[in-house]
């Protein structure tokens, strides 16, 4: 089948959730206007990397971007990988991702499982545990967030449920965006599933970012790459392909779980 994926390559104001709501509903109706099946956001979107000023800019238990993107969602009739943002719960600060179909109904989320000492995630953030499988028009699928790509038995462990498409969502600076190309390449061979995933644009006090969201087959080959400008990219992703990937090499079969750790 074939699946319209809508990557929202988007800069970040940094500490300014009004003008990011503002952003992200521009191009919610742009994928809408481009019959997405579904749009994909980045990371940490309405707050940006202000992680001192959360316990005033953070989404009290998420209340403000579910309610924003499941009505949307069933407005625009449009499947919402719903980036990240940082929310409060609990007396504790997340950064969580909202899945959302598109009857706007919130099918799953997650929280970042890794979190990122060189941005100061550990001082300000709490970790995830859970991981975030779903099926969205009809395809199997996953989420992860950013930093967690450095951790390929993460991935494993959920793509061992045989994913078609793993979907990460980050704020990746342009220092290293080589690595973060290398990783999702990698992670998209190993794993035998497509890569969709959507970098910021735009910069905060510490850090550029570059964009080149990406979109990857299971044989490693970079289907479409954002470029590094803010920009809206639609790509019809046909995933009836999976199986001639899956067939010839069985990494999952020849797995030795006995010798890992
Ligand atoms: O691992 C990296 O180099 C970047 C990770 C990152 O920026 C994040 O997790 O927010």
């Amino acid at each position: 089948m074939t699946l319209r994926i809508a990557l929202a390559q988007i800069p970040v104001e940094h500490g300014k959730p009004e003008e990011n709501y503002k952003k992200v509903a521009q191009y919610l109706s742009k994928a809408a206007q481009a019959k997405a099946d579904v749009v994909v956001l980045p990371e940490l979107w309405n707050t940006g990397y202000d992680l001192a000023r959360l316990e005033e800019i953070a989404d009290v238990e998420g209340q403000r971007t579910k309610e924003f993107i499941q009505a949307k969602a069933q407005e625009y009739k449009i499947d919402i990988v719903g980036g990240s943002v940082a929310i409060k719960e609990n007396e504790q600060f997340y950064n969580t991702t909202y899945i959302v179909d598109k009857q706007g109904k919130l099918i799953s989320e997650y929280r970042k499982v890794h979190l990122f000492r060189l941005m100061d995630e550990d001082k300000y953030l709490a970790a995830g545990e859970q991981k975030n499988v779903f099926e969205l028009s009809g395809v199997k699928s996953a989420s992860f967030i950013c930093y967690d790509i450095r951790f390929p038995e993460w991935l494993r462990t959920v793509a061992k449920e045989k994913l078609s498409i793993i979907y990460v969502v980050a704020q990746w600076p342009q220092t290293r965006i080589e690595q973060w190309k290398a990783l999702l390449v990698a992670r998209a061979i190993e794993n035998q599933a497509y890569v969709v995933a959507v970098n910021r644009v735009g910069d905060n006090p510490d850090n550029k970012f570059n964009g080149h969201s990406l979109i990857i087959n299971p044989l490693g080959e970079v289907l479409s790459d954002s470029g590094d400008q803010e920009t809206l990219t639609v790509y019809d992703l046909d995933t009836s392909e999976m199986e001639k990937f899956t067939q010839q090499i069985h990494v999952f079969e020849d797995r030795r779980p006995e010798l890992y750790d």
